[in-house]
């Protein structure tokens, strides 16, 4: 079956005065696939994220999310897509329960915030305040956040910096979920272990352009193919493996 375009970015274009942040990139995204911006700091990668969740003004290019161009019909691409919130975006006063019946009367949707914090292993914070949980709970939170409004896609730039081994993994797995449930997930990150787990395809992105655009499978093949060998014998784990191997899988920030 021919798969669907969901994201279609043209020669997009983003400059802050002089400077050119992003080089007239171009890439689609496909129905439910959980598609990465791979790259270093400053490499333009939330500059590009932001310009499709309509935050931010491009200098010039094509963008079309399921259909609607971002040119014509901002308000509509703003209905189908899912976006997470600084910090600063959640009231401080505000317990997650009632967060989320904030965010049910913004989006004019039913959600049980009960079964929402269940599925994101946070029903134990339900009168906790969004200042008093952990990292790893605070990116679980903003997550099932993004879910409210039952977007068709959701945008995660780089939802696990700062995260300990546990809250990474349980973040990769509750990530997964979301698309087993039907969701396009466009991720960014520079944790290159993360986009292999994750990633259908991934775009890296350098200096404003991207420079490969494939499944994490077929980028290491091609590398490989070109002659390239690891300097050290490849060990069937790694010290993260040891790690958690010692510590657990749980988490343990409650
Ligand atoms: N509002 C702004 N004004 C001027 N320059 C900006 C602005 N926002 C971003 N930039 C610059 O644009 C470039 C790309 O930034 P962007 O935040 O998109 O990169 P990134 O790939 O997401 O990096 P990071 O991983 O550090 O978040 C950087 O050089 C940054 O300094």
């Amino acid at each position: 079956m021919e798969k669907r375009k969901i994201i279609e970015v043209k020669d997009l274009v983003k400059q802050y005065g002089d400077f050119t942040a992003v080089k007239g990139i171009s890439f689609d995204v496909y129905e439910n696939e959980i598609f990465g911006l791979l790259g270093p700091n400053g490499a333009g990668k939330s500059t590009t994220l932001e310009i499709i969740e309509t935050l931010r003004d491009k200098t010039s290019g094509t963008v079309i999310v399921d259909g609607y161009d971002l040119d014509k019909d901002p308000e509509s691409i703003k209905k189908l897509i899912g976006v997470q919130l600084q910090s600063s975006g959640y009231y401080p006063g505000l317990n997650l329960t009632e967060l989320i019946e904030l965010f049910c009367g913004l989006y004019n949707q039913e959600v049980n915030p009960k079964e929402l914090l269940a599925s994101f292993n946070l029903e134990d914070k339900a009168k906790a305040k969004y200042k008093e949980l952990s990292g790893g709970q605070k990116q679980r939170f903003s997550i099932a956040t993004t879910l409210i409004n039952k977007p068709k896609i959701i945008f995660l730039d780089e939802p696990t910096t700062g995260l300990d081994p546990q809250a990474r993994r349980n973040l990769w797995d509750l990530i997964q979920e979301v698309r087993a449930k039907g969701t396009t997930v466009v991720i960014t990150t520079h944790y290159m272990d993360e986009a292999e787990f994750l990633c259908d395809r991934c775009a890296i992105v350098d200096s404003g352009r991207i420079i490969a655009l494939e499944s994490p499978d077929s980028l290491i093949d091609q590398l490989v193919a070109g002659g390239f060998e690891r300097k050290k014998e490849v060990k069937k784990a790694n010290l993260e493996d040891v790690f958690i191997h010692m510590t657990g899988k749980g988490l343990r920030e409650d």
